[in-house]
């Protein structure tokens, strides 16, 4: 359960929620329905005021910060609403720092950062372009060769495809869906045309019973 301070109602109760690993999950939930707010606990940015939060087997919610932190970087890849890209930083550089954050930078090269750019088509070229000079479709596809060049078991997806016409959106959840074959994928968002990428749909409503108590 989770509840902003000073409200009077919790914005977020789930029973239990449980997902497999491997599948593919899509979230759907209207503006204000919590999305954000879910996402923000399974990243650990918020934490819940009761109950757990367990990912990948491990009891997320009871670590420290810092332990919190570490497990992000290591375990979960995040592509944002609004990417999050360091804007004078360049397009490898942006996907270093991933690698660095996570202890990873042993692992890093521009070789496999090169076969990640390849595979979400994107030309080489912009390896050492810096992000503000990226159209908002290469930022989109620079944000998940960011979240994935840790190879990360969980992938959350929050709701990336509302400025694009519905071609560059079918062609970016493709795109998405082959690149993070590996892992885990939760994805967020108020467009339900996007479900039909997915195994596994959920509603907010059908997941947050502080809404139906609301209701
Ligand atoms: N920091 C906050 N303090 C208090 N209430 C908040 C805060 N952030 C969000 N809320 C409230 O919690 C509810 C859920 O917000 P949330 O941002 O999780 O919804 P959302 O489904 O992601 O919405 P959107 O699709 O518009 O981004 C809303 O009623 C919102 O007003």
């Amino acid at each position: 359960m989770f509840r902003y301070q000073g409200a009077a109602q919790p914005v977020l109760k789930v029973d239990n929620w449980q997902i497999n690993r491997g599948s593919h999950v899509f979230v759907e939930g209207a503006s204000g329905s919590g999305k954000s707010t879910l996402l923000n606990l399974l990243t650990g940015t918020l934490q819940p005021q009761s109950g757990t939060i367990s990912l990948l087997g491990t009891s997320f919610s009871s670590l420290s910060m810092r332990k919190k932190d570490q497990f992000r970087a290591r375990n979960i890849g995040v592509v944002f609403q609004q990417f999050n890209l360091i804007h004078y930083l360049s397009v490898a550089q942006n996907i270093e720092a991933a690698a660095y954050f996570a202890g990873r930078q042993q692992y890093f090269s521009l070789n496999a950062v090169s076969t990640l750019l390849e595979k979400l088509q994107l030309p080489k070229a912009l390896l050492h372009q810096k992000a503000s000079a990226l159209s908002v479709g290469q930022q989109q596809r620079v944000a998940i060769a960011r979240a994935l060049i840790n190879q990360p078991q969980l992938m959350i997806v929050d709701e990336p495809t509302s400025a694009l016409d519905a071609n560059a959106r079918d062609k970016f959840m493709q795109l998405l869906l082959a690149t993070a074959t590996d892992s885990t994928l939760i994805f967020v968002s108020h467009d339900t045309s996007l479900a039909e990428y997915f195994s596994h749909h959920y509603t907010m409503e059908a997941l947050n019973s502080a809404r139906r108590d609301v209701c």
